[in-house]
């Protein structure tokens, strides 16, 4: 079976060697950091446009509709709330708009690249695409697997938990958002890159049978054959792909502005591949870039290296 696939694959970027699928972007800034105890993720939207994203997809061959920035409110202004739940309310508040303006962007047909922010925009923009494409799955890129709930989480902070919600698993705030759920079959969920999994989250997954490719299993088997099983799985029966990328997936030697680091990540060459593994699918219907920070990163090596991995999975290729 996954022969067959591999061979689809294999004659597909053949057939579209030096070419790209032209596509329609609408790029959604959501300089989110509720959702993460470091200040500096705010800041990603903009710290990648000036890494060059727009001007250089233009390059690629696509057109861009940069619609500018989701208006957040400040941590400052904002009463914390519950503490396992930190900023629950304006956190869910703009899922809300950025659903609205997710699924708006697919209606339009244009294909919504979403900047972060940390990842806990992602419940916004997952919850868009699940509106539009009901048996969409999702390839989450991560170093974790975000998926605490209020009982498990060690920090507190939502962006550990929205994979969890998009499931259908934990407060009913957020996995409500929009007053549906679940978002995501878990079976069409498919973690890659894990290396830091709290307790309670490891027997929540097994608990669930979330599919998880950890960086052992990313060793003993390589990325190629990780990423041919996290498309199949994810996009079962040739159905849409969501792609949500943490750029803590990395190595922090590849990626140092992050706002929680962790070794042993993809290389630069690994993160490439997959991304460009993605392209050749053509089955991508949409994607979030999330977790850069600017405060900690060096010289805007982590947002340039966002830009680059962007253009793979939107179609660059070597030759
Ligand atoms: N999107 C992220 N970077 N998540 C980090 C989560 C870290 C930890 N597991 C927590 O729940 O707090
Ligand atoms: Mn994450
Ligand atoms: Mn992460």
């Amino acid at each position: 079976m996954y022969y067959f696939i591999s061979e689809q694959y294999r004659q597909r970027s053949m057939a579209n060697r030096g070419e790209i699928f032209p596509m329609r972007i609408r790029v959604i800034g959501a300089p989110i950091d509720l959702g993460a105890d470091r200040r500096g993720v705010d800041i990603g939207p903009r710290a990648i446009r000036y890494a060059g994203l727009i001007d250089q997809l233009h390059r690629l061959g696509h057109s861009v509709n940069d619609v500018g920035n989701i208006n957040i409110p400040l941590p400052e202004n904002q009463p914390t709330g519950n503490p396992r739940l930190k900023y629950l309310e304006p956190i869910t508040n703009l899922a809300v708009e950025l659903s609205d303006m997710v699924s708006d962007a697919l209606q339009s047909e244009e294909f919504p690249l979403i900047l972060g922010g940390d990842h806990s925009m992602s419940l916004g923009s997952i919850s868009g695409v699940a509106r539009v494409h009901k048996d969409v799955g999702v390839i989450w890129v991560d170093a974790h697997a975000d998926f605490n709930v209020e009982g498990t989480t060690p920090s507190g902070n939502i962006h550990g938990m929205i994979l969890a919600a998009l499931a259908g698993i934990g407060n009913e705030h957020l996995v409500n958002v929009g007053g549906w759920a679940p978002k995501i079959d878990k079976n069409k969920i498919v973690i890659v890159g894990a290396r830091d999994l709290d307790t309670g989250e490891q027997e929540l997954l097994r608990k669930h049978n979330i599919h998880v490719f950890t960086m052992s299993d990313l060793d003993r088997r390589g990325i190629s054959y990780v990423m041919q099983q996290a498309i199949e799985i994810a996009g079962a029966n040739n159905g849409p792909i969501h792609l949500s990328l943490d750029m803590d997936s990395l190595d922090p030697r590849e990626a140092p502005g992050v706002g929680t680091p962790v070794r042993g990540g993809l290389s630069y060459r690994e993160a490439h591949f997959a991304m460009e593994m993605i392209a050749e699918t053509q089955r991508m219907v949409s994607m979030d870039v999330v977790e850069v920070n600017s405060i900690l990163d060096r010289e805007n090596t982590t947002a340039q290296l966002a830009v680059e991995l962007t253009l793979s999975a939107l179609g660059k290729k070597i030759l």
